[in-house]
């Protein structure tokens, strides 16, 4: 089989695994409405008394009750004789909110898919072009080539890397659809060099502390808020610390959130005045959540200081409270970039990257950049991986990063013939 009819079964196959969860591979969710489903429906199929009226069925099968099959064994869907109107009620309340979720879930794949495509419209453009402007593919194709994969914002190295690895395989000869596919192929197999990506690392029965770090402006609070939505949730405890003392108004934008877009779900710890020692705060934040049993501390950090040298003092302060605590915390240091920054994205990560080890880049705002290669550049600059993505404004528009849906994207203009303009 081809590479991208490979990658192509691939994202088929994720996209038809509607229970897999949003990120973390977390299915803690499902598993709760399993259980209260297998709870109810407990008489094996073959057990029905066929005189059982269908107004009495609790559950009939699971086809009518369109539990997909591959939430819930066929076999275990059922009825008991002594089943009242109550039940019945509750379990089709139950196929309703299956139902819905899978709703919300296939809208938010198609979400994704929108923003990486909107962000490679014109690589996939210009590759078109490319291909019909030349007959072979020589040592101006190649330069041109180049100019092309530059304006994706992947980066000078990444690109050089490319388009030496290509000259190498592709001849003169090659056609246009070999071409092609190679060139999907490069990127995907420079993507995956380096370190490998590591999930979340949120584990439960334990206190997990993230700390977010990045330039104001990036989308660090509302990451940092849509996290926090993402585990209370699943009814995780969870607790921000208003770390960012220094900038007015971090505080009020992060209570707003809370009471506005997260239904008061999360618990928010702040410094009594402006300029805090924000240092202070997480001790507090720290002792307030082993104390008290958070499943999960959320360290909301200040993003531009005077200097680097006070940045780094500050962190690093915020570090070791952490660490006296817990040596593995924390338990992931998320980088927040904006992707519409483009290089500049790159810039700020090697230097906070400098300062602390970052553990995972947020990419924000993929729903409004047209050069979607920026995670090639961060991935190839600073092998520090993408984990999260920020496609919108809204509470629930993060998702975590796929390489291969990513890939898919990226290249799916130019792979895929869809008769609009070559
Ligand atoms: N379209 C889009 N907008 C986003 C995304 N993430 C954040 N934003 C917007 O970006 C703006 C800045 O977000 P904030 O969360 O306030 O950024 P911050 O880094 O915390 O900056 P300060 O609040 O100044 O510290 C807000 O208008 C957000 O709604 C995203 O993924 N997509």
């Amino acid at each position: 089989m081809s590479f991208w009819s490979n990658l192509k079964q691939k994202i088929t196959k994720k996209k038809n695994d509607q229970f897999e969860s949003d990120f973390n591979n977390n299915k803690i969710e499902n598993e709760i409405v399993k259980k209260n489903y297998e709870k109810e429906a407990k008489i094996k199929l073959d057990s029905i008394n066929k005189e059982v009226p269908k107004e009495v069925i609790l559950g009939e099968t699971a086809d009518v009750l369109k539990i997909p099959s591959t939430f819930i064994k066929p076999e275990i869907v059922v009825k008991e004789k002594s089943a009242d109107f109550k039940q019945k009620q509750k379990a089709k309340k139950l196929a309703k909110k299956i139902e819905l979720q899978n709703q919300k879930k296939k809208e938010k794949t198609q979400k994704v898919e929108k923003a990486i495509a909107n962000s490679s419209l014109s690589f996939s453009k210009d590759i078109k072009k490319l291909s019909k402007k030349y007959k072979k593919m020589d040592d101006d194709f190649f330069e041109e080539l180049e100019e092309v994969l530059i304006k994706t914002d992947m980066g000078i190295k990444m690109v050089l890397k490319i388009s030496n690895s290509l000259r190498k395989k592709i001849k003169s000869t090659t056609s246009e659809e070999v071409f092609k596919e190679t060139l999907v192929e490069e990127i995907y197999n420079f993507y995956n060099e380096g370190k490998k990506i590591k999930p979340i690392n949120f584990e439960d029965n334990r206190l997990n502390v993230f700390m977010v770090i990045g330039v104001n402006g990036t989308g660090k609070t509302t990451s940092l808020s849509k996290i926090a939505n993402f585990y209370a949730k699943q009814g995780k405890k969870v607790l921000i610390a208003a770390a960012d003392t220094f900038r007015a108004g971090a505080v009020e934008q992060l209570e707003e959130w809370i009471s506005t877009r997260l239904n008061n779900k999360v618990d928010l710890i702040k410094g009594l005045k402006q300029n805090q020692d924000p240092a202070s705060v997480v001790y507090d934040a720290y002792e307030k959540a082993k104390n008290e049993k958070y499943d999960l501390l959320l360290i909301d950090t200040a993003g531009r200081l005077q200097n680097k040298v006070n940045l780094m003092k500050e962190l690093e302060k915020m570090y070791q409270i952490i660490r006296q605590e817990d040596r593995k915390a924390p338990h992931e240091l998320f980088l927040v970039i904006d992707a519409t920054t483009g290089q500049n994205g790159v810039i700020q990560a090697k230097e906070f990257d400098g300062v602390a080890e970052v553990s995972g880049i947020v990419l924000t705002k993929m729903d409004g950049t047209s050069k979607g290669g920026i995670a090639l550049a961060i991935k190839d600059e600073l092998d520090i991986p993408v984990k999260l993505v920020g496609i919108g404004e809204q509470v629930d528009d993060l998702v975590q990063f796929d390489v291969d849906q990513y890939i898919y994207g990226l290249t799916v203009g130019f792979m895929e013939d869809n008769n609009d303009e070559k």
